[in-house]
């Protein structure tokens, strides 16, 4: 039986946590392999373990994954979490960039230069309240379901309410005039899986310390 997925990254949400997320709503535990200095990463390239010398990296089932997107697909693919044909499937893709748009801009605001924090939040929360949350809403109002698409869980749903949780973050009143997302948010929250993950100490916080968001940037030379 293949061992557990071997996640490397470093200790930090960045790209590998929508992989952290989705494999636990699938019930799959995994390990981590920290990266803690810029000789963890080296060590990786020399070894040839990253294609494109870059992570995150997945260790699964005997292959050496890289690429978030691929990675994401592999796994839902793997535990039914991708619709039951291509039609959910298109969908589920469509929602999903649209997740990773908003998701990025959040994530990506911990490198922001703090002269240009304030707008870019406020441009985060415009967006947010005015463009996604409202497109999500039309989506569960109109398809009528427990679910984003089809009728049983899917990745798309899981990649949304890490979304919610890093918005209420953000803003713990934006999702206010959402109730459906609200109650979407709920109904996921207290599936097993997820409310495991949902325990303090699973997920990785936003990192507060300056000196942590300085050595993030250069190890991984963001811009
Ligand atoms: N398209 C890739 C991008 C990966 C990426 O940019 N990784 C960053 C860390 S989040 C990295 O390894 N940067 C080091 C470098 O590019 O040299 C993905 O989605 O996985």
């Amino acid at each position: 039986m293949a061992g557990k997925p071997v996640l490397h990254y470093f200790n930090g949400r960045g790209r590998m946590e929508c992989i952290r997320w989705l494999l636990a709503a699938a019930g799959v535990e995994f390990e981590e392999k920290f990266i803690e200095r810029p000789e963890d990463l080296e060590k990786l390239r020399k070894d040839g373990k990253l294609m494109f010398e870059q992570v995150p990296m997945v260790e699964i089932d005997g292959m050496i994954l890289v690429q978030t997107r691929a990675i994401l697909n592999y796994i839902a693919t793997k535990y039914d979490l991708y619709g039951k044909d291509v039609k959910e499937r298109a969908l589920i893709d469509m929602y999903t960039e649209g997740i990773v748009d908003v998701t990025e801009m959040i994530l990506q605001l911990i490198l922001c230069p703090p002269d240009q924090k304030e707008a870019k939040i406020s441009m985060i929360k415009d967006k947010t309240k005015n463009r996604y949350l409202p497109a999500f809403e039309k989506v569960l109002k109109s398809h009528g379901q427990d679910y984003l698409v089809g009728n049983r869980l899917t990745r798309v749903d899981i990649h949304l309410l890490e979304l919610l949780l890093y918005i209420e973050e953000l803003d713990s009143s934006l999702l206010a005039p959402f109730p459906l997302l609200k109650a979407l948010k709920s109904r996921l929250s207290s599936l097993p899986n997820v409310k495991k993950f949902l325990q303090p100490g699973s997920q990785r916080k936003p990192p507060v310390d300056a000196k942590q968001i300085e050595e993030a940037r250069k190890m991984f030379k963001f811009e």
